[in-house]
Formats: structure tokens, C-alpha cells, sequence
């Protein structure tokens, strides 16, 4: 296990380009990416979250700096806290040439991003994530978005951030089961498009549990890579070539990862939800024909080798195959899922039978 001390730049292409800064003690790059000089910079971040907010306020020179504290976690994303943060902006005189600075997990990047997002119909916004999960996926592509009570990331937008600085010192602080949460996004990334990731966790999945190792530095790029050619794309969402699900792929999981937040009023972490929608996600895939059962088994394997849940049942399957019509995939009264054909082969199951989609939870339950 070793620290690299050099900085990897990635960039992402498209109309509105920027990078994404990976390094150790790398919170300085910041001010090089929020444009020409803005006046006032607004920081948002959660209480916890205070410290390093602090840390990268200090990099930022004399700016004005507006600090807009959000509740911590998944209740940050409601209308009530974007409109009292617009508020503050609105005391504040923010204008289309200052920006916003967010620090947190993918809670505060997404409410944060949505709050850029949507003052004066958009601000520029740097992101600097401080969960895994957040830094491999949350604050890249530009997906921003808030919870209704119908059910989850049901409002937002799409708006790219100006630049993203992966400080992995910041890890240190991170509880494990957050950690833990994160890898779910990064096994994603293995199953729907790189293959290496699932084999480096599989070799040793101790070292993906070391923040400082350079097994999960690479890791973080690699899943960093992989959703920069996804959004890169397919920003939009629209669709992608060749049979290609396009940017849903990023998707995989999430059908029932969302259905099992809603229903358990958020407790379940959104990156074990994940898990929990990949172990049932490739059970379904299996019963409809898609995927072989060995691809399928390893999806718990794999997840379970971190600590990840691949089991649940707690709930009533009716409530979550309600919550999962709601889901963004879903077209008129069909379900759509992203599945695997064959390892990091991805396509769209649209209208699974009513059979396949409720012995896939028997499965996740452990009932068969
Ligand atoms: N926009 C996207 O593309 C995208 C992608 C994936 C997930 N998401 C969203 O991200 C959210 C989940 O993000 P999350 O898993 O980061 O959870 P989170 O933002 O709720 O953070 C989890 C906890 O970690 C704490 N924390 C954060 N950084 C810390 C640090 N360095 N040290 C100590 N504590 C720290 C926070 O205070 C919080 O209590 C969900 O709302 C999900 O929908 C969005
Ligand atoms: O960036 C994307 O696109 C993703 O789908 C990444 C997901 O990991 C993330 O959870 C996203 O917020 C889910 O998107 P949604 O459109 O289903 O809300
Ligand atoms: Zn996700």
C-alpha cells in the first residue's frame, strides 16, 4: 500500500467541459476552478461538514464568502431547504458572476448543485466531495436533484459543475459504514462497464476499506472514468447508440435502490440500497433469460466481500413495486430496468412479468 503524492487530472469533454481533480491534500485546486474572479463565493455544507468547509474557505484567498449550513443528509433535499437557501442568496445580492462552492456528501453536491442550479436560472458550481461515494459519483455529470414525498430525485436538473477537487485526505473522517455505502456505486461501475474494478475488490477487499491505500485511489479513478464516459455521452439522459442504454446505465440498481429508500424512509443508505437493487436486479435478469447464473451470484459475492447488505424483506413487495412506478425509467404503466446481457454488457428490460419481479425479491429476501 502506497500514497501517491501526484495529482490525476480527468477531463470531462462536452459543451460545458471541466476536470476532475484526484489527489491527496489537493483542496487548493479549488480557486483555480471557479472562473473569472468571482466576488462572492457561497459554501454549502452540513454542520459536520464544518471543519473541512473551513479548510477549503482558508484556500480561497479574500473572497467574499457566504456560508449556507444545510441539514445533514438525504433531509437536505426538500423545497423548503432550496427556498431558504435561495433566500440567503437573495440577502446576500448573489449575482451570475459569483458562484457556489459545495462540501459534503452527494446529499449536499446534489441539493448544493440543484440550489446553483436553479438561482438566477444557474451559478456556477464547484464541487468538492467528501464521501466516496460523492467523489466517484455524486459530484461528476452534473445531475442535480431534490425528494418529493412521491418519492425520490423527482425534481432537479441537469447542471454541470465547474470543476470537482477529490481530496481523498478527506476520507479520514468518513465512518466506515459510509465507506462502505460508497464501494456500492464502484461495484456498479465494475459490473456495467469495467470489469478491473470487480477484480481488484475481489483480490483483496481489505484494501478497498483503507482510505489511503492506492487500491482504492484506484478504484476512485477508475469508477471516476467510468461515469466520465457515460455522461459524456449522454448527458441528458436521452439515450444512447448501438443498443446502448446510454446514461440509465448508471442506473443499474437504482430501480429498487430508490423503491427501498422511499419505503424505509431513507434508514437504508443510498449506496446499500444499491447493492441491495444490483442482488435483485441480476436475479431478474437470470429469471428473464438475460444474464448467466454465475455473473448473477456474483453480484452478492462481490458486495458481501465489503460489507455491503445483499439481503432484505422487510418490506411488503406491493409498496416497493409502487414506489418503483414512479421511477424516471419507467414509460406509461411499464417498468424499465437496466440489466446485464453478460458482464459489462448493459441493456434496457422493459415490462418484466409480474412473476419474474416478485420471485427477484423472494431471491432478495433470501426466500429462494
Ligand atoms: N447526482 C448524482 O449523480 C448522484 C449519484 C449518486 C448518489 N447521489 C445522491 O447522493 C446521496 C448519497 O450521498 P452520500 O452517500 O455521500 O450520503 P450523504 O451526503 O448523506 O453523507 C453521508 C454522511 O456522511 C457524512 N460525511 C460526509 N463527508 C464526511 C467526511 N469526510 N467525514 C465525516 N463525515 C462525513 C455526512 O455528514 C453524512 O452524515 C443520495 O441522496 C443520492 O441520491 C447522487
Ligand atoms: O448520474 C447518473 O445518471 C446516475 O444515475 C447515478 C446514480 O448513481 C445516482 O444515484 C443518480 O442520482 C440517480 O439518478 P436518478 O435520475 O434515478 O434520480
Ligand atoms: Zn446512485
Amino acid at each position: 500500500m502506497s500514497t501517491s503524492t501526484t495529482e490525476t487530472r480527468m477531463h470531462v469533454g462536452g459543451a460545458s467541459p471541466y476536470d476532475v481533480v484526484v489527489g491527496h491534500g489537493v483542496l487548493g485546486e479549488v480557486a483555480g476552478m471557479l472562473g473569472d474572479r468571482p466576488q462572492r463565493v457561497a459554501v454549502v455544507h452540513a454542520e459536520p461538514l464544518a471543519g473541512i468547509a473551513e479548510r477549503v474557505i482558508a484556500t480561497l484567498g479574500d473572497y467574499e464568502v457566504l456560508r449556507i449550513v444545510l441539514p445533514d443528509g438525504e433531509i437536505a433535499k426538500t423545497g423548503a431547504v432550496a427556498i431558504d437557501a435561495w433566500e440567503q442568496l437573495g440577502a446576500a445580492g448573489f449575482t451570475r458572476s459569483d458562484a457556489v462552492v459545495t462540501v459534503g456528501g452527494g446529499a449536499t453536491t446534489d441539493m448544493g448543485g440543484f440550489i446553483a442550479a436553479t438561482w438566477l436560472r444557474g451559478v456556477p458550481v464547484v464541487h468538492v466531495p467528501t464521501t466516496l461515494l460523492a467523489m466517484v459519483d455524486a459530484a461528476v455529470g452534473g445531475k442535480t436533484g431534490m425528494n418529493t414525498r412521491a418519492g425520490k430525485n423527482l425534481v432537479g436538473s441537469f447542471h454541470e459543475p465547474a470543476g470537482v477537487v477529490v481530496d481523498l485526505d478527506v476520507l479520514g473522517t468518513l465512518a466506515e459504514p459510509e465507506l462502505i455505502a460508497g464501494l456500492g456505486e464502484v461495484v456498479k461501475c465494475g459490473f456495467i462497464a469495467d470489469p478491473e474494478i470487480l477484480a481488484l475488490i475481489e483480490r483483496c477487499p481489505a484494501d478497498a476499506l483503507e482510505p489511503r491505500s492506492a487500491e482504492l485511489r484506484e478504484l476512485v479513478e477508475r469508477a471516476i472514468a467510468v461515469k466520465i464516459a457515460v455522461v459524456v455521452g449522454d448527458l441528458k439522459e436521452t439515450g444512447g447508440a448501438d443498443g446502448h442504454p446510454g446514461r440509465e446505465v448508471l442506473n443499474y440498481g437504482h430501480t429498487m435502490a430508490h423503491a427501498i429508500e422511499k419505503a424505509t424512509s431513507y434508514r437504508v443508505r443510498h449506496g446499500e440500497a444499491v447493492a441491495l437493487g444490483m442482488v435483485y436486479v441480476a436475479e431478474l435478469a437470470r429469471l428473464a433469460g438475460r444474464l448467466d447464473a454465475d455473473t448473477a451470484a456474483r453480484h452478492a459475492a462481490a458486495l458481501a466481500s465489503v460489507g455491503l447488505p445483499v439481503r432484505f424483506g422487510e418490506v411488503d413487495f406491493e409498496v416497493l413495486h409502487d414506489a418503483m412506478r414512479v421511477d424516471k425509467k419507467t414509460r406509461g404503466s411499464q417498468l424499465r430496468f437496466v440489466v446485464l446481457d453478460g458482464l459489462a454488457q448493459p441493456s434496457i428490460l422493459a415490462g418484466p412479468t409480474d412473476a419474474d419481479l416478485r420471485a427477484a425479491y423472494e431471491h432478495l429476501a433470501g426466500a429462494r
